[in-house]
């Protein structure tokens, strides 16, 4: 099921994505003692690290993992875990031991293997089933490192895929592919700004086929958080 939610402003956008994850967290370990997220890069990292800890959860449950991450040294301005591990770990109760992190030192190849092996650990096998999403969209209509007439959108047998010609740099990441995508329980995108419009209206109005527009949970349940810009043509 998709819904979309036009919100004001960004930081109406923040408001709105933390409540839906205190609700979708503090659900999760209710029902299964665990909270298993992916989190993405952009700037989904500045709305989580403004957000989160405003969420009243127990911390000590969630198990983080990464929708994507830049093959680069985690001390790297573009490393994703790194800057929330800058950001966001100092401010809430999280240990570095409950993010699933790229391995450092492999090729992209190599560092999707073992992700996935991570996240096999982590969820005790192979279902990958992730309680929530949390996504950008590029202005390109990519999510994840999943980008426009990419054969990696046809990837139906890794879990997490290796890619060395990111258009968006850098150019090597690992990225979560739509067979673990869309077998989460909730999907949400936080999209705010005008440069976004054009594409919300091509996925959301139009249906054409672009990235995130392939984000369809089999059974699970997909937000579109959006600015009154990014939503202007709906
Ligand atoms: O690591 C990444 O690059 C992100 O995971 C990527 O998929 C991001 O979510 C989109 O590029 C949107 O980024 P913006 O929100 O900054 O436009």
């Amino acid at each position: 099921m998709s819904t979309i939610i036009k919100v004001a402003n960004e930081q109406e956008i923040i408001k709105k994505l933390t409540s839906y994850i205190e609700k979708i967290s503090n659900d999760a370990i209710l029902n299964r003692g665990k909270f298993f997220v992916g989190l993405s890069g952009g700037s989904v990292v500045k709305y989580l690290c403004e957000g989160l800890p405003q969420v009243d959860t127990a911390w000590d449950k969630w198990v983080l993992a990464f929708c994507d991450e830049r093959v680069v040294a985690e001390d790297s301005e573009d490393s994703t875990f790194g800057t929330y591990n800058k950001q966001l770990i100092p401010k809430i109760g999280l240990d570095r031991q409950q993010f699933v992190v790229l391995k450092q030192g492999l090729s992209a190849s190599q560092a999707a293997k073992d992700y996935t092996e991570q996240l096999s650990k982590a969820f005790q096998g192979d279902d990958f089933k992730f309680d929530l999403l949390l996504l950008g969209m590029g202005p390109d209509g990519h999510t994840c490192s999943l980008f426009p007439s990419h054969p990696l959108l046809e990837e139906t047998t890794l879990k997490v895929a290796p890619i060395t010609d990111s258009p968006k740099p850098p150019p090597e990441r690992i990225t979560l592919t739509y067979p673990v995508i869309n077998n989460a329980r909730n999907c949400i995108f936080a999209i705010s700004g005008a440069g976004k419009a054009d594409m919300i209206k091509r996925i959301l109005k139009d249906k054409e086929d672009l990235p995130a527009g392939r984000v369809r949970p089999a059974t699970g349940s997909v937000y579109w958080i959006v600015d009154d810009a990014a939503a202007a043509h709906l």
